[in-house]
């Protein structure tokens, strides 16, 4: 079977071959384009029970690669599949549910795509077709059929236009498959056109064309509702339409995002223009906060450990330490009645002028530990009142990887700093890089912002970094590791960044793994101290985890059987990939358990809309990669579900923090696959353990497998998301299944 990759993007030099030898413009049903006379010479498509076929050859000189792929027959099912690749990539993906058929195929050519038929089968009572051709390039297409629903879902990216056509009869128990001639697929493809069908209560339609570019294309179809999401993604041209019927539908449009990371994101690629919608003034919505849960006094039953010399006392309460009034205010309006440990113990050092690295669990109050100190202190010293200047110079720098969440941190910061002369301002990568600027010149003490626009703007000349008093790491580790750390070196080595001394540096995270400890030190002073609150990366208490033993194929119908007891409940799915993550989305709709996704290749406005829509309750269900893992506070988290375990332990330990917070419980489910999770067998026992939940014994049994070398480890999956560092030195890149538009 072909590992599946789902992140496997696909390269520009892939591309075509001389495209500029074939005259794209050539109507596809003109009979005399090149287009359409290579289609004629392989034949037309003939319809064959359950098989696949490859032509291999064309003629261009170009090298030719196929790889097919067919899943089997379910009891009720029957499948086809038809393949022809040309010179192109291709990339299909289908499933049928039901009848016992389930389907993954995956389609990879290579060199130019010319001409491709595809058909899905039936189950009981599904009926599905699907019949796609792509013109010269590349194609992904993607399909589901699940139960008596009539469902589709279409994946297609072509590369230098592409046409194709689908039909769908969707009543219940009318079994039929077939495919196209040739001439019917001209004559229906029209202009190249590419059309979904009709589910039983539901009406779709879609139409796209992609011209001289690339194209991506999906679409759900769920139940009476009537759901569509399409894509279209082009470079050199291109255009798409789509039109949608239906009733209770829901639209959604979406293209994938162009991929970012570092100071250059946002001048590669086209160009994003998605501006922010501003964050409510009134403040009633800016104090807006949930309730602290029935747990929340217990967090003072965690031991806490202070290293290095000469730390402060502890404070016992907010009104213990000499803030302003206006503060000491704020931090009642944002209901913050007593402070946590991690609060306890960081406020105190960071008014004393300390470095800080300290660890606590998820949801345990760390934003707060840094944010009111630093304001404290910015107050009590007194910042230049923000005015227009084109370069901006603030006291205080936060980062965090994610934009949500350094959005989160935002808002958090405007709680605070409410009433004062404080302005806080965020900046983040896929969004218009002149807005952020807009928003940096209107006056900046406190600059919130992802490393990638970060850099760019300081590089831009819009931040000057000589008052920089205060820079803080939230999600420190993320920070340090080799995601991001070789930024963070870049911004300490800015000639205008105050040197370590002359600065105050604090990290803060749930998880410190031991060699991002030692990097740690390069930024921050030798004196620093270090908090733990519990154990270092110990999960949170409040969360009860389980781990199921559920293998690849079956992970599906398990998350399916949960969701549907889970009921209403707001509930984090995470799996392994960004592809993955749409798939189970629309899989789960498909299902009718309402669900959105976010991961790194949706644009940021969509990224925005799926977790406004899950924080509201409209989707229940996110299905997330770990770009949602960290720091994330979203209320009524009541469950996190592990669809794949992630490579590391740390990682683990953040997704599940996503429930459990401010002293209110939540559950998390991990589904463990003995051929992809070994070697997370032992670390699991581990956070387990320490957080006193119970260890199932088939899970010690294959850590003792795993470790005696009996059992394989997943060599992809077994990394740390880092390289090994010594101190001093940062790793830079990232392991393949780890690249993720973080920022
Ligand atoms: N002293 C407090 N009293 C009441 N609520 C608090 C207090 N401190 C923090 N909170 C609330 O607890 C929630 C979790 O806080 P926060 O997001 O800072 O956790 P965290 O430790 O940073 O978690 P993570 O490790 O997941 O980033 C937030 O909603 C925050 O407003």
């Amino acid at each position: 079977m072909i590992e599946e990759d789902w992140n496997a993007e696909i390269g520009d030099e892939a591309l075509l071959p001389s495209i500029e030898k074939v005259n794209l413009l050539e109507k596809p049903n003109d009979p005399s384009s090149v287009f359409s006379r290579s289609v004629d010479s392989f034949g037309t498509d003939e319809f064959v029970d359950a098989q696949h076929q490859s032509v291999n050859s064309f003629g261009r000189g170009r090298n030719f690669a196929a790889k097919g792929f067919q899943g089997g027959n379910g009891e009720d099912a029957i499948m086809q599949n038809r393949g022809f690749k040309g010179f192109g990539q291709g990339f299909q993906e289908r499933n049928a549910v039901d009848g016992d058929s389930t389907q993954n195929r995956w389609f990879k050519g290579f060199g130019g795509g010319f001409g491709q038929g595809f058909q899905e089968g039936n189950g009981d009572d599904v009926t599905v077709q699907n019949r796609g051709f792509k013109g010269f390039g590349q194609g992904f297409q993607e399909r589901n059929a699940v139960d008596g629903d009539s469902t589709q879902n279409r994946w297609f990216k072509g590369f230098g236009g592409g046409f194709g056509q689908g039909t769908k009869d969707g009543q219940r128990g009318m079994p039929q498959s077939r495919t196209l001639t040739f001439k019917e697929r001209q004559s229906l493809a029209d202009d190249a056109g590419f059309q979904g069908g009709n589910g039983e209560d539901a009406i779709m339609q879609n139409r796209g064309f992609k011209g001289f570019g690339q194209g991506f294309q999906e679409r759900n179809a769920v139940d009476g509702a009537s759901t569509q999401n399409r894509g279209f993604k082009g470079f050199r041209g291109g255009f798409g339409q789509g039109t949608k019927g239906g009733q209770r539908s829901t639209l959604q449009s979406r293209t994938p995002g162009s991929r970012e990371g570092g100071a250059l994101a946002d001048s590669a690629g086209p160009k994003v223009t998605y501006v922010p919608p501003p964050p409510p003034e009134d403040e009633q919505a800016i104090f807006a906060r949930y309730q602290t849960g029935m747990n929340f006094d217990k967090y003072d039953e965690n031991i806490v450990e202070v290293s290095g010399l000469d730390p402060p006392a502890a404070l016992m309460s907010f009104a213990d330490t000499n803030m302003c009034h206006t503060l000491t205010v704020n931090i009642a309006k944002a209901g913050y009645s007593k402070p946590t440990p991690v609060q306890k113990y960081s406020i105190p050092i960071i008014l004393a002028g300390r470095d800080l690295m300290a660890c606590a669990q998820t949801g345990s109050g760390k934003t707060a530990a840094f944010l009111v100190p630093v304001v404290a202190q910015m107050m009590k010293d007194g910042v230049t009142a923000s005015s227009f200047k084109e370069q901006q110079e603030p006291e205080c720098i936060i980062t965090a990887p994610t934009r949500e969440l350094i959005n989160q941190i935002f808002l958090e910061a405007r709680k605070f700093v409410y009433g004062t002369c404080i302005r806080p301002v965020v900046i983040y990568g896929g969004t218009q890089t002149d807005y952020s600027i807009r928003q940096v010149k209107q006056g900046c003490n406190i600059l919130c912002a992802t490393p990638g626009r970060l850099l760019d703007i300081i590089e831009r000349g819009k931040i000057g970094l000589h008052n920089v008093k205060y820079l803080v790491l939230d999600e420190a580790d993320r920070m340090l590791d080799m995601g991001f750390g070789a930024d963070m070196k870049k911004l300490v080595s800015f000639p205008d960044m105050p040197q370590k001394d002359k600065r105050q540096t604090l990290m803060f995270s749930a998880t410190f793994p031991e060699e991002v400890q030692r990097l740690a030190g390069e930024f921050l002073k030798t004196d620093f101290l270090f908090v733990v609150v519990g154990h270092v990366g110990g999960a949170c208490s409040d969360v009860q985890q389980n781990i199921l033993q559920v293998s690849q194929y079956f992970k599906r119908d398990k998350l399916v059987e949960i969701l549907h007891s889970i009921g209403n409940e707001r509930t984090l799915v995470f799996v392994d990939t960004k592809k993955k993550a749409d798939f189970i989305a629309c899989f789960l709709c498909q299902e009718n358990i309402p669900a959105t996704s976010i991961h790194g290749d949706r644009e940021q406005r969509e990224r925005e809309i799926a977790l406004r829509d899950f924080r509201s309750g409209k989707c229940p269900v996110l299905v997330a990669t770990s770009v949602a893992a960290r720091g994330l506070d979203i209320e009524r988290v009541q469950h996190v579900i592990n669809f794949d375990l992630p490579s590391t332990i740390e990682e683990y330990v953040h997704r599940i923090g996503r429930t459990g917070r401010c002293g209110n419980t939540g559950k998390a489910v991990g589904f463990f696959d003995n051929n992809s999770d070994g070697h997370l067998a032992q670390p699991l026992i581990k956070v387990l353990s320490d957080a006193q939940q119970e260890v199932p014994l088939w899970l010690t049994e294959v850590a003792f497998e795993v470790e005696g070398g009996r059992l394989p480890v997943n060599t992809q999956k077994n990394y740390r998301g880092r390289g090994k560092v010594t101190a001093g030195e940062v790793k830079i890149g990232c392991p393949a299944r780890e690249i993720e538009s973080w920022d």
